[in-house]
């Protein structure tokens, strides 16, 4: 798919953004530097990064809990101002209130937007069912596992319905099996209303089984490297997809972009002295050849059949 000028309006576009933040000794600290990317109406894009490299800050541009220095957050084809209704935001920590009932943190949302309370508790009940908590209506966050809770969390975000969905490493904090479990909740949800969607995730393989597009940041300050088209089929169930034929040579590809970049991020933390091998090599087992890195980011390749644009 080409990505430029001439298609559809994008859901979520940021034009040569650049974001600095004044550092506590003082100094200047530049988060992302002229980064660009698009999110296209309905799609799924998952972020990754080093560590440190601003996939974080790039959400907080979408959302507009940040401005841009300089370059344009836009939704919608429109520069953003502030906090926009159409957005949805699920972070790693869940934002419920602890004394009230799941039932009630769900009909937050719909109330607090000026439903009334009788369709926002009918709503919410519906979104539960939904995720799979019928039953739990009247139990405390607390009383719940992680994996309840983030059903919650996404119960709470979809019921605004929301055009975009910025989700920051979400299901991190989750076991691997319940992880799975609410991953393909995540995906069966977003198959209903298709908002865009804008994933930050540390997780490779997370990425791919959920995107329709991975987008590579560059080691601090974060620009985009490389974006790869995902086309594997959909539905999927994220247990499945990773045997799909094309999984390993998909991962093994995003990961030959990713793993510089990752090896880089170590070698500044670990000082001049970086130890043999740095951060590893998680996921899959790669026939690992080294460093044909790719292009500079505008260009989208596609990931199951390795065309370099
Ligand atoms: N409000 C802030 N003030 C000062 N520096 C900040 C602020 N927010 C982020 N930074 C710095 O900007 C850089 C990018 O941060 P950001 O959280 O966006 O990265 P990230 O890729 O999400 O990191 P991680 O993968 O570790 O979650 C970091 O060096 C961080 O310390």
């Amino acid at each position: 798919m080409n990505e430029t000028a001439t298609g559809p309006v994008p859901a979520i576009e940021l034009r040569a953004t650049t974001k600095r933040f004044r550092t506590p000794s003082g100094g200047v600290h530049t988060a992302i530097r002229d980064l660009s990317m698009t999110v296209a109406p309905g799609e799924f894009c998952a972020v990754v990064g080093p560590t440190g490299c601003g996939k974080s800050t790039t959400l907080s541009l979408v959302s507009g809990l940040e401005r841009p220095g300089s370059g344009q957050a836009l939704i919608h084809g429109e520069p953003v101002t502030g906090i926009d209704r159409r957005v949805g935001f699920m972070f790693q920590t869940d934002a419920v209130f602890p004394w009230k009932s799941v039932l009630d943190n769900v009909a937050a949302g719909p109330q607090f937007r000026g439903t009334a309370r009788k369709d926002a508790v009918e709503s919410a009940r519906d979104w539960l069912r939904r995720v799979g908590l019928a039953g739990f209506e009247d139990r405390l966050p607390h009383q719940l596992s992680g994996g309840m809770r983030k059903r919650v969390a996404l119960a709470q975000t979809l019921i605004n319905e929301p055009e975009i969905l910025l989700m920051d490493e979400p299901f991190s904090a989750l076991d691997v099996q319940t992880r799975q479990i609410v991953q393909d909740e995540l995906l069966a949800l977003w198959e209903l209303t298709r908002p865009a969607v804008v994933f930050v995730t540390h997780d490779l393989e997370e990425a791919i089984a959920l995107a329709d597009k991975v987008v590579v940041l560059t080691v601090g300050p974060g620009t985009v490297k490389d974006a790869f088209r995902i086309d594997l089929p959909r539905p999927r169930k994220v247990q499945e997809v990773r045997f799909h034929p094309h999984f390993v040579a998909v991962y093994e590809r995003i990961w030959r972009s990713l793993r510089d970049e990752v090896q880089l991020a170590y070698e500044r933390t670990a000082g001049t002295t970086a130890a043999p091998g740095g951060p590893g090599e998680p996921g899959p087992p790669a026939d690992t050849r080294t460093g044909d890195a790719v292009g500079t980011g505008q260009n989208l390749t596609d990931a199951t059949k390795g065309h370099h644009h």
